[in-house]
């Protein structure tokens, strides 16, 4: 264990600090997609990213608890709102996953505007279909925040009735639909904000389950691997 860096982990200047990392992390990716580079930049980059991973392998393993378990009390506001959650893929303010969402709540709908972006590029010219996938998972996990019920995905059909644009802004719109003992239906559709064309629908089923079993699943999760080396170096 080394020592970890002041200010404390949970402050808000390292915060601010994540959240901006995050953001360069994910322009790093679509500049690094979406731009030639010679082989002297591309060198260059590697390795700055080897040498910067490789200062924060020996530090201290870092829990994302806290606030997972602050995002579970949130009372999303009416309007666009934001969240606690930094790491979480896909919504995270910090994550290199993160699709950069503006967030709103309509009524007890949740709509997320998002622009795809060169790395998000799947067949030609259009968004791979998973990173649709991801974006509805996340986007109606927020529902669960509005109905006030801890569940996992236990299954996410997608619809792609066309081509999702990439640099367009979408608009990513779910709702609960209704609920079977522990099965909750969500649904929802993607669809491009200037043409207002359908480009996806989607229908979930969340299993509720009891709120303390997270609170279990944080107790009980064992220390994580040594990730320090990637499975084909
Ligand atoms: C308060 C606010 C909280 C908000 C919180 C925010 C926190 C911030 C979250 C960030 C992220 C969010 C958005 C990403 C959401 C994920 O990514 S969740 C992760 C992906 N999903 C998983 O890991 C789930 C994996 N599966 C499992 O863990 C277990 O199968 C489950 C889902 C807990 C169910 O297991 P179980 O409790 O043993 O359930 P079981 O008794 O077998 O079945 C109960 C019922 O559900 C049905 N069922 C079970 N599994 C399934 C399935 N996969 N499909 C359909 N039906 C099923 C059964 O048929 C049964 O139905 P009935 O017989 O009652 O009619």
């Amino acid at each position: 264990m080394t020592e970890t860096a002041d200010p404390p982990p949970s402050s808000d200047d390292v915060r601010e600090s994540r959240q901006r990392a995050g953001r360069a992390i994910r322009d790093l990716s679509h500049a690094f997609i979406g731009r030639h580079a010679s082989v002297e930049q591309i060198d260059r980059l590697s390795e700055v990213l080897e040498g910067i991973t490789a200062e924060l392998w020996p530090q201290d393993h870092r829990s994302r608890f806290d606030a997972f378990d602050r995002e579970r009390d949130i009372d999303y506001p009416q309007g666009r709102f934001t969240h606690d959650f930094d790491d979480r893929p896909v919504s995270g303010t910090a994550s290199p996953y993160g699709l950069d969402l503006e967030l709103h709540r309509v009524g007890d709908e949740i709509e997320a505007l998002v622009t795809l972006r060169s790395a998000h590029e799947g067949a030609p010219g259009r968004s791979h279909g998973g990173v649709v996938a991801a974006l509805f998972d996340d986007v109606f996990g927020f529902v669960l925040g509005v109905i006030k019920q801890s569940a996992f995905t236990g299954e996410l059909t997608i619809r792609y009735h066309a081509a999702t644009p990439l640099f367009s802004e979408l608009a990513c719109r779910v709702r609960f639909d209704h609920q079977d003992g522990r099965k909750i239906y969500l649904v929802g559709e993607l669809t491009e904000r200037s043409s207002g064309n359908l480009i996806a629908t989607a229908k979930a089923t969340f299993i509720a389950v009891d709120p303390e079993m997270f609170a279990r699943l944080t107790a009980e999760r064992p220390p994580p691997p040594d990730e320090s080396s990637s499975p084909t170096a």
